[in-house]
């Protein structure tokens, strides 16, 4: 039997008089990588501050590892957009900021995050400060620090949306074979419909405000991914499949 973890049961989510979300249902499994798709100003973040604790639902349930969300002791790592690095930091201390808001000392944390230098990439980088670093990096930094933190899930926000074409696609390859080591659950948000074939098990596709959920499509293209999976015939046509809901959405 498959297991969920997380589960949104008919969440709508009204500011006001405007509803953004209207009766989403949705879950994630454990281990596996979802994405959400949909329209500028749909209600994406919304979705995932309804995880963080940010915003509260209008109505609905959302549960986890079949509790409450309220009464489960789920832990959610979140990356936002923007690196949000302090530039004022060395990397190492930027790296090992969320263990320690989680109150671990610096040592300790320090012990965990250095071992993972070496495969994000950022090896010799330790005593730099971020604005001493590429986009790219900055980035690899933010992950870093999120996924070290003690998590059931990731929670991640068009983490890439502020990199050029070119660094994002080669995150996009870095991303999807670090996932693969290690399997987080995870939950992403994005514009980007190549993004989110590439990177997912599973895609929601969401319709522009109120947003209700207008397709779930599965991935089924064998991991460890490469970036010429993407020209595969059976690929692009999940990705126009996406495209065509999205600008041609059925009612
Ligand atoms: N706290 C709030 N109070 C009032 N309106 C809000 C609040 N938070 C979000 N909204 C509105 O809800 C709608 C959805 O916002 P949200 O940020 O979830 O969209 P999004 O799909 O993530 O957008 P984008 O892709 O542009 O980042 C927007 O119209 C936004 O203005």
């Amino acid at each position: 039997m498959t297991a969920h973890r997380l589960e949104f049961r008919g969440i709508s989510k009204s500011f006001g008089t405007m509803t953004v979300l209207d009766d989403i249902s949705l879950t994630v499994n454990d281990g596996e990588f979802v994405t959400i798709v949909g329209p500028s100003g749909a209600g994406k973040s919304t979705i995932l501050r309804l995880l963080t604790g940010t915003e509260k639902a209008s109505s609905g349930d959302i549960v986890f590892d079949r509790q409450p969300l309220s009464e489960s002791a789920a832990t959610f790592a979140f990356m936002p957009q923007r690196d949000a690095l302090m530039p004022w930091s060395r990397i190492i201390d930027n790296a090992t900021l969320g263990l320690r808001v989680q109150g671990m000392d610096r040592k300790a944390a320090r012990a965990i995050v250095k071992p993972l230098f070496e495969p994000f990439g950022l090896a010799g980088f330790e005593n730099y400060y971020p604005a001493q670093l590429s986009g790219g990096m900055r980035q690899r930094v933010a992950l870093l620090r999120t996924v070290v933190q003690k998590h059931d899930m990731l929670l991640l926000d068009e983490p890439l949306g502020a990199l050029d074409a070119l660094t994002r696609t080669q995150m996009q390859e870095w991303l999807q074979t670090m996932w693969a080591d290690h399997r987080w659950t995870a939950l992403l948000i994005t514009h980007d419909v190549r993004e989110a074939v590439f990177l997912s098990d599973r895609i929601y596709v969401l319709s522009p405000r109120p947003a209700r959920i207008i397709r779930e499509i599965h991935v089924p293209v064998p991991r460890p991914r490469k970036l010429a999976d993407l020209a595969d015939a059976s690929v692009r046509d999940i990705e126009a499949d996406i495209l065509e809901t999205l600008l041609h959405r059925p009612s």
